[in-house]
């Protein structure tokens, strides 16, 4: 009975702790307003930068190789998605990334889609190399680059959940260095040994395009603010995006209406919320 009562004390601790940990990240993001560079899918790039306007950071979706070497030294951090990957942003992605790492700045990997041929999971391989912060994917997404095999796609969606995931994203964060973090029902994040779970968002996300891939910029943005702690600022990023879902679903008739009122919440977002509505649990 007793021991029943800890149990339950130490999660109510653990879960205010990192309710005030997520409101410190977003406190640090809109203070510091970092300049997130975007080399993204084009269903995305609407969303992605809005996202990251109402969250306080600075969205600029500049993909020309021939900029890069200018422009990419002045970024805050840096997302890379694949989700419409031709030849050419192969080049682009790896030349902001390199630059990224070599200058000590944050830079998170998006491997939409990784499955889907030979030519993504390559490109998305060598991607990897170049050293990422974080990667985040949908189930199927981590388990396929984990491994590096194809098998079967549902193409940018995923046949997996996330609880089904973790052993491959364990070994995949291992292997790369990068912390990885699964999207899904309950959103997973793993520094290769701890793994944290985060009950927060709707359903209804799912039905709103580009909804993973917004939250992969928001990652950078959250992780450009507070570099020196790169497992708290990917988990608040996560918790903080499904709250403003759970806020936007309040007012919303539908997917349409979700978009436009998560984005409102987001926005809107203040500190009495985050602490009494964050949901993070440590899942080892
Ligand atoms: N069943 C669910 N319950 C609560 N939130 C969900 C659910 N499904 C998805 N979400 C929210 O929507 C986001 C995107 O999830 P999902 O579309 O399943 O991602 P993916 O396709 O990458 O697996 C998640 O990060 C989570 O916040
Ligand atoms: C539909 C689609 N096709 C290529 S990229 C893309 C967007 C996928 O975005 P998300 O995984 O965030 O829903
Ligand atoms: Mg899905």
């Amino acid at each position: 009975m007793e021991e029943k009562k800890d149990e339950v004390g130490f999660a109510e601790r653990e879960e205010a702790i990192w309710a005030r940990k997520s409101w410190e990240s977003l406190s640090a993001l809109r203070l510091r307003r970092p300049l997130i560079q975007c080399i993204t899918n084009f269903v995305s790039m609407d969303f992605m930068a809005n996202t990251l306007l109402a969250a306080g950071a600075s969205p600029a979706m500049l993909h020309g190789l021939q900029e890069i070497p200018d422009f990419t030294p002045y970024v805050s951090g840096l997302c890379v998605n694949i989700g419409t990957l031709t030849a050419d942003w192969v080049h682009s992605m790896k030349a902001a990334a390199a630059f990224c790492s070599q200058l000590g700045k944050p830079w998170v990997l998006d491997p939409v889609a990784v499955s889907a041929s030979e030519f993504r999971m390559k490109a998305c391989r060598e991607l990897v190399g170049l050293r990422p912060s974080v990667i985040r994917g949908n189930p199927s997404e981590i388990i396929a680059l984990s491994s590096a095999s194809l098998g079967a796609t549902k193409g940018v969606d995923s046949s997996d959940k996330s609880t089904d995931a973790v052993h491959a994203a364990k070994s995949l964060s291992q292997a790369s260095g990068a912390i990885v973090a699964i999207s899904g029902a309950i959103d997973i994040v793993t520094d290769g040994e701890q793994v944290i779970g985060i009950h927060n968002g709707v359903p209804m996300m799912q039905l709103i395009t580009a909804t993973r891939c917004a939250v992969t910029a928001l990652i950078a943005a959250f992780v450009a603010a507070s570099p020196s702690n790169i497992f708290v600022a990917t988990a608040a990023s996560l918790a903080i995006f499904g709250l403003a879902g759970e806020l936007g679903m309040e007012k919303a008739g539908g997917p349409g209406s979700l978009r436009m009122h998560l984005i409102d919440s987001l926005h809107g977002l203040d500190e009495a919320t985050i602490l009494s509505r964050v949901h993070i649990h440590s899942l080892s």
